[in-house]
């Protein structure tokens, strides 16, 4: 890309106020896995996220990997079910959501940060029992509960760990793994981990990064602002559905519940993050309590 040097010392200068506003703020970021594909994205990623350590915020970064769980449980022959956006989840199914969630991806995101200079710290919800969580079932349309197996309900999040991470300079980084009562291991929807971590925080920002422009209308067009009662009236006519279900809902909680911006965004654009954070243009759809 060949921008000119004066355009280029304009979007730098342009970050200054944004670095002072953010600095020494928690900053949560929930990596989708549906914006994990591509290799450079990736780095970028890691690079982006070092960079906001760097001048002095405190990024925490929450992964997915929904579409790498399924690639694994293919190859052992299985097949993915979503309902309501939840997986299915059996005994078989939890032992590959551990592998891969608390495995193979958090390492590969945990090596690409420290190659780019942070101090990554890669935890699950089971490090020193931090997510507590119960079983979930969800309703169906007449109310009647639907079991979908070893999936998690959050109970409660001790933020110590965390803080104690922050503090001392490490960036977490945390898969969506909960623990119950008797120490048996929960899969939790990775959206409704990060808001939760979000509100337990009281970070100032909550960044959920996605493979979708932001959240759409039903026109396919870009809604860049949405208020709690507009959520509402898309749940009801269907055009939020899927895996946007869980997202919009851990969204609107953590506005609710203190965390001062929360932004949906495109992962699939390079350097979405910065853009974000560090710039004045607006990316994404911001979701509002009121
Ligand atoms: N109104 C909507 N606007 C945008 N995406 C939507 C909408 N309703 C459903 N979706 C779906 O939600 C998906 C994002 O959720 P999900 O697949 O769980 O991604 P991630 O892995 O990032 O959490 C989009 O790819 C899209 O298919
Ligand atoms: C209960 C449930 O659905 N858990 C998710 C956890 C991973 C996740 O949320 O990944 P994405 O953010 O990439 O969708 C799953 O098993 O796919």
């Amino acid at each position: 890309m060949n921008v000119p040097a004066a355009e280029k010392a304009l979007v730098l200068a342009e970050a200054l106020p944004y670095i002072r506003r953010f600095a020494g703020k928690t900053i949560v970021i929930k990596y989708g896995g549906n914006a994990m594909t591509d290799d450079a994205l990736k780095e970028d990623f890691a690079k982006d996220v070092v960079l906001l350590k760097l001048v002095g915020m405190n990024p925490v970064v929450v992964h997915g990997g929904g579409p790498q769980i399924n690639e694994l449980l293919e190859r052992v022959g299985k097949e993915g079910r979503f309902i309501q956006g939840m997986r299915v989840t059996d005994s078989e199914t939890m032992d590959v959501v551990e592998m891969v969630l608390g495995g193979l991806v958090n390492k590969e995101i945990v090596s690409l940060i420290n190659k780019h200079g942070g101090k990554a710290v890669g935890i699950t919800g089971k490090d020193s029992h931090f997510i507590r969580a119960k079983k979930m079932y969800l309703k169906s349309a007449d109310e009647e509960p639907i079991d979908i197996g070893q999936v998690g309900e959050i109970q409660s999040i001790d933020p110590s760990l965390v803080a104690l991470l922050e503090q001392q300079d490490f960036i977490p980084v945390v898969a969506p793994i909960g623990v119950g009562p008797n120490g048996e291991a929960y899969n939790i929807n990775a959206d409704l981990v990060a808001g939760k971590l979000a509100e337990t925080l009281a970070a100032e920002k909550l960044i959920l990064m996605t493979n979708t422009p932001g959240v759409l209308d039903k026109n396919g067009e870009l809604l860049t602002g949405l208020s709690a009662k507009q959520v509402d009236a898309l749940f009801d006519d269907g055009t939020i559905h899927g895996g946007m279900l869980p997202k919009i809902s851990s969204a609107l909680d953590a506005a609710r519940n203190g965390v001062n911006s929360v932004h949906i965004i495109d992962g699939r654009v390079s350097h979405a993050l910065l853009l974000e954070i560090l710039t004045d243009a607006g990316v994404g759809t911001m979701i509002r309590a009121h």
